[in-house]
């Protein structure tokens, strides 16, 4: 099987399991991924993530044109943006899952910090996660946005929408939004609850030990 054949097929499988476990739902959600000859993957516009088709992949060349496939997901701009300023990205994945979307919406959010520290796995995986305002899907105004954080952060929270993660890999970014999601859904358990979350000496622990993107 050759390097691009089996990228399409593990595309297709993560989107199916992100969408079995009920992280995206009906046409929601896209996902991309770098090829060796720097072109992209990318999920086609109004697909299911249970249902990606690896032979309908939307792909693009090296320089970004689109060169065979379906029509690309309407969040291009998004996905460009995370390539464009994160050498290290080699794939960007977006959902609609509800827990973040919840917590997007709650009134005492940190916009520069979305999730709280709860948990290590929180940290380790996703850095200081961006909370943007809400923007109409498709809008390439995000992808503005993402530029104007200069590379500096791998997870951004689309307000009233949904996360959105690059990773070194397929692997890597879909691992890290599932993180996302469940240190969304801790944080909306435990709201109210007075929570003992991590202690700011916990958290630098963390950091420091894993090498996280933290403070930039
Ligand atoms: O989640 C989505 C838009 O934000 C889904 O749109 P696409 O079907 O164009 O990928
Ligand atoms: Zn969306």
């Amino acid at each position: 099987m050759s390097d691009e054949t089996a990228l399409r097929e593990q595309i297709c499988m993560l989107a199916a399991s992100l969408f079995a476990r009920g992280l995206t739902h009906g046409s929601t959600g896209n996902i991309s991924a770098r090829t060796a000859d720097g072109g992209l993957l990318v999920s086609p516009t109004g697909t299911s993530f249970g249902r990606l088709d690896p032979g309908r992949l939307s792909r693009f060349d090296a320089q970004g044109r689109h060169v065979d496939g379906d029509p690309p997901t309407k969040e291009m701009p998004l996905h460009s943006a995370f390539y464009e300023t994160r050498s290290s990205a080699g794939a960007v994945v977006h959902l609609h899952s509800c827990h973040a979307v919840a917590l997007s919406m709650m009134p005492d959010v940190d916009p520069e910090n979305f999730l709280p520290p709860l948990t290590p796995y929180g940290i380790m995986k996703l850095g200081r996660v961006k909370l943007l305002p809400f923007f109409l899907p498709g809008d390439s105004a995000m992808g503005e946005a993402v530029r104007g954080l200069a590379g500096r952060r791998s997870a951004v929270m689309l307000a009233n929408h949904g996360p959105v993660v690059a990773g070194k890999d397929v692997e890597a970014a879909c691992t890290a939004i599932e993180e996302l999601e469940d240190t969304a859904r801790l944080a909306m358990m435990t709201r109210g609850l007075n929570p003992r979350g991590l202690d700011p000496g916990q958290v630098r622990a963390v950091v420091t030990t894993f090498d996280v993107e933290w403070d930039a």
